[in-house]
């Protein structure tokens, strides 16, 4: 039977990138299928970052009908000179800076190194949480490509040809991101429990 499962977002660039990432493989049956809700949940803000996904999925789970299978995830952006921060805060720094001056805030910093992490929450129809994580390092570079995703425009991956992701097409992101990495576990995990 193909489950239903609701992606729980208000980001529009998130969803694209998900919906890609979760499609079946042309020899693949189908075993769910993806539906999205835009609810505005109350996001914890934690240092651990599968507290705050943690947290979000159990908020979701409120919202929706007992049963329903339902993910969030959350993203975060961590400059190794910051030990890990901004991290989940990223959101708020990008809304109040803007990419430009979070640039800035590596200045006088030899290490531009970041890592872009992506925590997967995943609330089975029996009301488990499941956590998947995937993580992609680059560096913090003045922005280049379209501003049209969050910090995509300053963050090149160290996996990627040298463009930042906003530079990339999203078929070569997707092979490489944070997102893709957390995205394939989850498909696994739906995947194997089906079988
Ligand atoms: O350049 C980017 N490439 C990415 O791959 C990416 N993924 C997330 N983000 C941004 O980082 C913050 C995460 O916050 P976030 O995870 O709470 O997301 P959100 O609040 O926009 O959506 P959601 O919580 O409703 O799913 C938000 O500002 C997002 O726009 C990205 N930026
Ligand atoms: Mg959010």
């Amino acid at each position: 039977m193909v489950q239903n499962i609701v992606f729980i977002t208000g980001n529009e660039n998130k969803l694209k990138e998900v919906k890609m990432l979760l499609a079946p493989g042309e020899s693949e049956a189908p075993v769910f299928e993806l539906t999205n809700a835009n609810i505005d949940l109350p996001e914890m803000q934690s240092g651990s970052l599968e507290e705050i996904a943690r947290i979000k999925v159990s908020e979701a789970l409120k919202h929706l009908p007992e049963g329903q299978a339902v993910f969030v995830e959350d993203t975060a952006l961590c400059f190794d000179e910051y030990n890990g921060l901004p991290g989940a805060y990223i959101k708020w720094f990008l809304k109040s800076m803007g990419p430009e001056k979070i640039v800035r805030m590596l200045d006088g910093f030899e290490n531009k190194g970041a890592e872009a992490v992506t925590t997967v929450a995943y609330g089975d129809s029996e009301g488990k949480i499941h956590i998947f994580q995937g993580r992609t390092k680059g560096k913090i570079v003045e922005p280049r490509g379209p501003p049209t995703f969050g910090w995509d425009c300053l963050f090149e991956p160290i996996e990627g040809s040298g463009g930042t992701y906003a530079e990339m097409e999203k078929k070569d992101k997707n092979k490489i991101s944070q997102r893709s990495k957390a995205f394939a576990q989850l498909k696994e995990y739906l995947y194997t429990k089906a079988a």
